[in-house]
Parts: structure tokens; sequence; C-alpha cells
């Protein structure tokens, strides 16, 4: 098996080592599967657990001190899963799995998609926060939770932009490596058993976004991508991502016979031009050859590959 995660683009943190070495315990989880649809949700469930990553444990706080998770999964016949706005599910990447293999539909969201999480087993009462999310959210001071507006116009100005985990613009970092709004550090997956394919992305989506806010990670084409060619997983601002659906654009460019790098790095520089803003993405062909691109400071990946096309 082939693997290749991230986790996340965002800010250039200072003490990468300790993060990489959990991508890379993530990769070697995902390559004893048995299948790429098995490899990907493993290889995120061990990001998701760990506080380092915003997927989660650890995950974004939204603006009523709600932690929700997101995650989307397409294999390669074009089956997809997607769920999204889950209070309480550390493993947002088992309900996508879910959504795709146990129900008729591609999306599920909100209180529903708990309920589906917990009619088949998935834990659904995970303390999501962190300690760096605690500290973090006890510095916020944000309106009540049942003033929309007030809400609207105190998070305002950290949209419309990129992720880059210092909305604040104060420069801090936490102790643990991490950009200090953590909200970069979404993770994804893309795996081939040099037959089928799967991609996989999961997070907790941008620091104090409206409460019930869905980004990219959830929606076909945006967050996640595959077909028999390959497949994609995106990280950055994800009101940017959706725009031009990134994950699609990369495996287009697979599709039309570039290699995983060039796809990558043509779709990040599609993406810059429409948007002026950042983010990154990973890919994976069918023969296991990755690329991954980014526009913003850094984006750590993990991989198990064929070949590395860059
Ligand atoms: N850091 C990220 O990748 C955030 C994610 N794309 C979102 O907008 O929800």
């Amino acid at each position: 098996m082939y693997v290749i995660a991230h986790g996340g683009a965002g800010s250039a943190i200072e003490d990468p080592e300790p993060r990489q070495a959990v991508l890379d315990e993530a990769v070697a989880a995902g390559r004893d599967e048995q299948t790429p649809l098995d490899a990907v949700v493993e290889t995120v469930r061990v990001l998701e657990s760990s506080p380092r990553f915003n997927a989660g444990v650890g995950g974004s706080v939204q603006s009523d001190g709600v932690v929700r998770t997101d995650a989307g999964v397409m294999t390669s016949d074009r089956r997809v899963g997607a769920a999204s706005s889950m209070p309480g599910v550390e493993h947002a990447s088992e309900v996508a799995r879910l959504v795709l293999e146990e129900t008729p539909h591609v999306c599920l969201s909100g209180v529903h998609a708990v309920d589906l999480a917990d009619a088949y087993d998935v834990a659904v009462d995970a303390d999501l926060w962190s300690e760096r999310t605690r500290e973090q959210w006890a510095d916020e001071e944000p309106p009540a939770r049942d003033d929309i507006r007030a809400q609207l116009e105190w998070l305002r100005d950290d949209f419309g932009g990129a992720p880059e985990g210092d909305s604040s613009g104060d420069g801090t970092e936490s102790t643990d490596g991490s950009d200090a709004h953590h909200e970069s550090d979404t993770v994804g997956a893309v795996a081939t058993d040099g037959e089928t394919v799967a991609a996989l992305t999961s997070t907790g989506g941008r620091w104090r976004a409206l409460a019930g806010r869905v980004g990219d990670v959830p929606q076909v084409g945006s967050g996640f991508f595959c077909t028999h060619a390959g497949g994609a997983s995106a990280t950055g601002a994800g009101e940017d991502i959706v725009r031009v659906t990134l994950a699609r654009r990369a495996v287009d460019h697979l599709e039309l016979g570039r290699d995983a790098q060039s796809a990558a790095e043509l779709a990040i520089e599609e993406f810059e031009d429409i948007t002026e803003s950042s983010a990154g993405v990973v890919v994976m062909d069918a023969e296991g050859r990755a690329g991954s691109a980014f526009n913003s400071d850094a984006m750590q990946t993990g991989r198990h590959a064929s070949e590395d096309t860059e």
C-alpha cells in the first residue's frame, strides 16, 4: 500500500519534528491496511487523535465555544461519503466512511451525522478540547451565543484570507510547535494499492468561525477528490478552496497526463491566481507516485510512495 498524508498548510513552525513523527506513524499505520479506504481512514485516525493537529482532538473552536468536526472521503470508483458539524466526534473520518458505505447519500450533517455515528458504534462523546485550545479560547471574548450579528462583527475580519494560524497578528506560537490559532493543521491522506485509490480529509475547520460553518473539507471536489487516475487532499482557507474546487483540479491534471508533482503545483498556481489566498494539496496517482505543493509558509507531509515525482 502506498500512502501520502499531510498535516495542513499554514505557518512555518519552530519545532516540526514531533508533528513529523506523528505523520510518519500515521502513514505506517495506513500502510498495513488491506484496502486504500481502510488505509486512509487508519492514517487519518492517528492524526485525529493527536492534539497537535486541527482534526478530532484539538480541533478549532467555533464562535459559540463548541468544537465541531468535518471529514470527506472518496474512492476511485466514485463512491463518496462526508459528514460535517459534529460536536463530540473525534473520528470524523469514520463517520465519512459510514456515509459512504452504509447510506445511499453522500453527506450528512450535525446531530444527524452524530446519530449515524452512534448507531454504528463510533464514539460520539469525546472531549475534543486540548490544553492548547482551552488556553486560546480563554483569551477570546466572544459575544453572546444568541447574538449572531454581534458574533459576525467579532469574527468577520478573520476570514476572507488564509488560515495562516496567527489571525490575531500577535505572532505567537504554542509550545508544541503548532500555530497559535490552531486552524491550519487540517489533516488528510491519499492511498493506493496499485489498483484502486482513496482520498480523505478531516478537520476542525477554522478558529472562531460562525457556529455551524462548514468549509471545503466535507465538500467533494474541494477538500478531497479521487478517480481511477489518483486522488488529492487539500488544506488551507476553505472558503477559497471551494471557489476553485482545488482537489478536483489537481486530479483533473493527473487525468490529463501530468505527474503527481506537477498536478499539485499547477493546481496551487491556479488557486493562487484566482483567489490570492493560500492552500496546499497532496496528490497520489494510481501507481503510488506522490506529489505535493503549497503556497503557504509550510506544509508537513508523511509518505510511503512508489516514487516521489518532486
Ligand atoms: N486548515 C484548513 O485546512 C482548514 C480547512 N480547509 C477549513 O477551511 O475548514
